[in-house]
Order: C-alpha cells, then sequence, then structure tokens
C-alpha cells in the first residue's frame, strides 16, 4: 500500500515520514495552516531521496503558477484541491492528482478527469481539505472512476487506516490531520500510520495470492 503523508512543514517530519516508509510527501502551497513556501519546500526536498515523490497541494492557483513552483521545489505530483477545470490539468507539466471532495448530494461532480491519481476525500468544511473528517465509504461503489488510480483521504488515523484499506483497496492513502498532536506532524504518529497502512494482514496475504 502506498501512502502520502501531506501537510509537511519541517526537516524533521518530512524525514519521520521518510525513515517510516512514506511514498508520497506533501506541501501545502494554498491558504491553510499548513502552507509552506516554495523555498522552505525546496530546502526540505533537496535532503530528501529521490525515490519519495513529492507532491505540491493547491486551490484554484494559476497555471503559470503551479508549473513555476514545480520546476523550483521540484514537486512529481500537483496536487488540485479546488475546482480547477480540465483544462487546467492538460496545462501542467508535473503527473496530476485530482481532489474530490466526497458528498452524497454531489457524487456527480466526480467524473473521468485528465488525470494520474484520484484523490477521495471527505466534505469540504471550513477549509478545502486537511478537514480530519472522513467521508462516507459506502459511497465508493457509486463511483465510476478507475479503481487503480483512487488515493483515500479525510479523516484517517492510524486506527482506522487499516479499516479504510480493507474495505476500499485503494491504489493509495493519504493522510494530514491524523499524524499530528497540537497542529504538529507526530513522528510517533506518522510511524504508526504507516506501519498499518503497509502491514500484511489477512486481507493482502490472501489478495497476494489469488
Ligand atoms: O491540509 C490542508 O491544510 C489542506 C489545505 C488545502 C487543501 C488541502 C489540504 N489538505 C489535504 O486534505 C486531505 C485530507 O486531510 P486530513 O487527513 O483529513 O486532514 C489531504 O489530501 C491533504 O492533502
Amino acid at each position: 500500500m502506498r501512502v502520502k503523508i501531506c501537510g509537511i512543514q519541517s526537516m524533521d517530519a518530512a524525514q519521520a515520514a521518510v525513515e517510516a516508509g512514506a511514498d508520497f510527501i506533501g506541501f501545502v502551497f494554498a491558504g491553510s495552516k499548513r502552507s509552506i513556501t516554495p523555498e522552505a519546500a525546496a530546502t526540505i526536498v533537496n535532503n530528501l531521496p529521490q525515490s519519495v515523490k513529492k507532491v505540491g497541494v493547491f486551490v484554484n492557483e494559476s497555471i503559470e503558477t503551479m508549473n513555476t513552483i514545480a520546476s523550483l521545489v521540484p514537486l512529481d505530483y500537483i496536487q488540485l484541491h479546488g475546482e480547477e477545470s480540465t483544462t487546467v490539468a492538460k496545462q501542467l507539466q508535473r503527473q496530476v492528482i485530482k481532489a474530490y471532495p466526497v458528498d452524497a448530494q454531489q457524487l456527480s461532480r466526480i467524473k473521468t478527469y485528465p488525470c494520474d491519481v484520484y484523490l477521495l476525500d471527505g466534505p469540504v468544511k471550513e477549509r478545502p481539505g486537511g478537514n480530519g473528517v472522513t467521508f462516507d465509504w459506502s459511497l465508493f461503489n457509486r463511483l465510476s472512476i478507475p479503481r487503480d488510480k483512487i488515493m483515500i483521504a479525510g479523516g484517517l488515523t492510524p486506527a482506522n487506516v487499516g479499516e479504510a484499506i480493507r474495505t476500499l483497496r485503494p491504489y493509495a492513502v493519504d493522510v494530514s490531520s491524523g499524524v499530528e498532536t497540537k497542529g504538529r506532524k507526530d513522528p510517533e504518529k506518522i510511524k504508526q500510520f504507516i506501519a498499518n497502512a503497509k502491514r500484511k494482514d489477512e486481507f493482502h496475504d490472501n489478495l497476494h495470492n489469488a
């Protein structure tokens, strides 16, 4: 199972995630208590292995700004967490993760999009993302997007990530607030989250041996 740890703001948090086995590290370049400057993100990225994919999170940002920051940091993926059109996605110079809030009333908004990964997040609250709110997992089966490209987010924690994986069988899982203590990334929670997500349990063994 691939894991993304999002909202990284310090070298310590990035290193804790990498040492615990994170596959993706996310930086928020949008109005948020977790936002980071492109320069600070670049300093962190400079000290990380290339094998860990770097993701920039944007909300309704201009194409030019996203491509500029992607080159500067540099980023592997651009995560679109607003209402970006397909035209925007097609002009980005990186792989694209498109985030959708999963809401029973607006399921039809989640449709085929020119992206490499679909990120299913909790419903929008006061912020477009990073609210620590799970979506109704039972809605998952009503979606007609490619299963092998789905990353699950929204209110995941070390305690519920195993159940999310067994229930939804996604390509990857993503977390921000669930690995924080008092608003800061917590190395112990990061370690627990990744261990639980990657644990070879009965479900994974059965899947592997099928
Ligand atoms: O984390 C933020 O502050 C944020 C701000 C703007 C857009 C997205 C943001 N975070 C993303 O939200 C999801 C879920 O986070 P959580 O685990 O429920 O806290 C995750 O993809 C973050 O990348």
